[in-house]
């Protein structure tokens, strides 16, 4: 008698095919333990990877910045001992004169006249020391004298050889000698810096080089800085003028007026604050200067450079810095800023030069002891809020732009930071940038640091728009003064919030003041405000349209109708931001950006990385959903009939949940 137990068959070639004895839960237990050390291993090395990465990156990055240093302190302390050496001829100079001068007079008074004359001459030659010193003006008898004029000549031709050092260079041209080959300044003219090392030492050269100009720049007047600002090595950038004229926005959905008969402009190398009692239309007067007021009615007009172009036909050079945060929280400072600079920056910039633009504006930010730090997100966290808004900046900073418009980009941050902040738009400005920045009561220090103000009232009309020198002066003239010890932006944005009545004579209100703006530049007055002007005994020959300020239109409609109108009014908007986004207009801003397939390589690296670092949450997420199929597929078990679709159902479950998970 055979036994009828039936032997488990592990092997699957020499076992009957479909046969009872398969035991392929062996099979499905190997697979699970496979795939979960391979999910362990992603889950322990991932962060490792990039981080070891980085961490190389890092040292080679921080070697060549030590070296850049080690080489412009060393031209430093050249400098200073050819000033000395300069400074100690000069002297030996003077006294020389005055010795041969003193000789002269008594060995031959009859010539003294010659000798005075003579004298400067003997200066220039020993300063040129171009030619020798002729034996009739350098008394040759005495010894003392031999020596004094060997030593001056000695040391004159140390200087000529100093001055002709074709190794030395004032301008701090740093000459960056790397393993294999030399570097010189400005990448895009020599031979391009190639490996990480090279191109950092390129960079930091250039940065020092900048800070040695800045730092001779500061003892000069202000038109000399702005001309050698314009002189300087870094990239020029278009000028942008914008002008606006009765600039005016009615929210399309509301019928609502929300800025109202703006007129100014703002100029470039100049920071405009833009100020006002929240809601007053900061954000909205932004928006439609760049182009992206969606939703609203514009009329009024926007001229560039004096010609009415459309904005968008100079994308490419304009950056906007939202409220809210545009940075991505996986990537670090230093990638984030870079992911914006290769997208935006011109094609055709060597690498070497796109790493100088990223370098200094972290520079400038502030933001060397965090680039590599990750920015952070609600699940972790990362750098503080101030650096985060900093980040915010810098991202549109790395795209060189000839106008850059920011939205509070100071909220949230401390006085310190913010004057950091200014410091680093200010330098911006210098390269001829036009900045126009919503700013929410500044500090006095802060608010000095701005060119021109608009003030804006509720409503989105102008109260004040010039000089921030010139505003104290222009509400003075109002019969407005600030009272001591109060900070006049503070002062303002009260008054035009109706907290504090505005003191002095004249009896203003805070409701007058965009009237008494418009009168005092000539402006036409609308219609509904002319009774307020006429109260100044002015009106204008020309009043400007009316306008119902709190909407017009307020036609009585049905249900259907108003759903008709709000559904066109989604679509309307939704074709406008399309149009914005996809349609193309004419590109004026001489800006060739990397085509769409570069584009395409840089958006896979940075996704490449963001997934790497989210890999640990992926990796957890797999293998819990690992874990529950093999838990539930355990529990059904699949034959022919069935083809497992109960384990199917099943891991659909368990998918659910693992997706489920918060
Ligand atoms: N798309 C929109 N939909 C509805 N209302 C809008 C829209 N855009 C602007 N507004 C309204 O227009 C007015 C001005 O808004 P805006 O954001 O420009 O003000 P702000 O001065 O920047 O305010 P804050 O200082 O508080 O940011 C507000 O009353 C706002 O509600």
């Amino acid at each position: 008698m055979g036994s009828i137990s039936q032997t488990r068959c592990f092997k699957l070639t020499s076992c009957n095919s479909n046969a009872e004895t398969q035991n392929m839960g062996v099979y499905g237990i190997m697979l699970i333990a496979a795939l979960s050390t391979l999910l362990l291993i992603i889950y322990s090395c991932s962060d490792q990877v990039l981080s070891t990465r980085e961490r190389r990156m890092a040292k080679s990055r921080e070697a060549a910045a030590r070296s850049v240093r080690k080489t412009s302190n060393a031209q430093k302390r050249w400098k200073a001992a050819k000033d000395v050496a300069k400074k100690s001829a000069s002297g030996l100079q003077a006294q020389l004169s005055r010795t041969f001068s003193r000789k002269k007079d008594v060995a031959d008074p009859e010539k003294v006249k010659i000798l005075s004359q003579e004298t400067p001459e003997v200066d220039i030659q020993l300063v040129s020391h171009s030619r020798p010193v002729t034996p009739n003006m350098a008394p040759s008898s005495s010894p003392v004298h031999k020596e004094k004029a060997r030593g001056s000549s000695d040391l004159m031709q140390m200087m000529h050889e100093i001055e002709n050092d074709p190794d030395i260079d004032d301008n701090h041209n740093l000459e960056v000698k790397t393993r294999d080959k030399t570097v010189k300044g400005k990448a895009s003219k020599e031979k391009q810096p190639e490996t990480h090392s090279q191109i950092f030492k390129y960079a930091y050269a250039q940065l020092e080089k900048e800070k040695a100009q800045q730092q001779e720049n500061k003892d000069l007047t202000f038109s000399r800085v702005v001309n050698m600002a314009t002189k300087s090595e870094q990239r020029k950038r278009p000028l942008m003028e914008i002008s606006f004229k009765d600039l005016t926005l009615i929210l399309k959905a509301q019928n609502k007026i929300i800025l109202r008969c703006v007129t100014g402009k703002i100029k470039p190398g100049r920071i405009t604050a833009v100020m006002g009692p929240s809601g007053a239309g900061k954000t909205t007067f932004l928006s439609a200067i760049a182009g992206k007021a969606f939703g609203c009615k514009m009329t009024g007009s926007v001229l560039i450079n004096g010609k009415a172009e459309s904005i968008h036909s100079y994308k490419k050079i304009i950056g906007f810095v939202p409220q809210d945060d545009i940075v991505h929280g996986n990537l670090t400072v230093e990638e984030n800023l870079r992911f914006s600079a290769q997208c935006r920056l011109p094609a055709g910039l060597p690498k070497p030069d796109k790493v100088l633009v990223v370098e200094r504006v972290i520079e400038f930010l502030g933001l060397q002891s965090v680039r590599n730090s990750l920015v952070g997100t609600v699940e972790k966290r990362g750098i503080s809020g101030g650096q985060r808004k900093r980040v915010n900046v810098g991202l549109e900073m790395v795209m060189e732009p000839s106008l850059l418009m920011l939205d509070e980009p100071t909220s949230g941050l401390d006085s310190a930071s913010s004057q950091l902040l200014l410091r680093a738009l200010k330098q911006e400005a210098l390269q001829g940038v036009n900045i126009c920045m919503v700013v929410h009561q500044p500090s006095y220090a802060l608010f000095n640091m701005f060119d021109d103000l608009i003030l804006l009232a509720k409503g989105g009309l102008t109260v004040y728009h010039g000089p921030v020198k010139k505003v104290e002066e222009y509400f003075a003239g109002l019969g407005i003064s600030i009272p001591e010890r109060i900070n006049p932006p503070d002062y303002f944005i009260d008054i035009l919030e109706g907290i504090v009545e505005p003191g002095g004579s004249s009896g203003v209100s805070y409701k007058d003041l965009p009237v008494r703006w418009m009168l005092h530049n000539g402006y036409p007055v609308p219609l509904d405000m002319q009774k307020c002007a006429a109260k100044f005994g002015n009106l204008t020959p020309n009043p400007a349209k009316e306008i119902d300020p709190d909407g017009f239109g307020h036609d009585e409609r049905s249900f259907a109708g108003e759903l008709w109108h709000d559904v066109r009014h989604v679509v309307e908007l939704e074709g406008e931001k399309i149009r914005f986004k996809f349609l193309k207009s004419k590109d004026l801003s001489n800006r060739e950006t990397p085509g769409i397939f570069k584009q395409y390589k840089y958006f896979l690296i940075r996704i490449g990385k963001q997934r790497l670092r989210e890999s640990k949450i992926q990796a957890i997420d797999y293998l819990i959903l690992l874990l529950a199929g093999a838990c539930l597929g355990a529990l059904s078990r699949g034959n022919d009939q069935t083809f497992g679709g109960a384990g199917y159902i099943h891991t659909v479950i368990a998918l659910f949940y693992v997706k489920l998970r918060p």
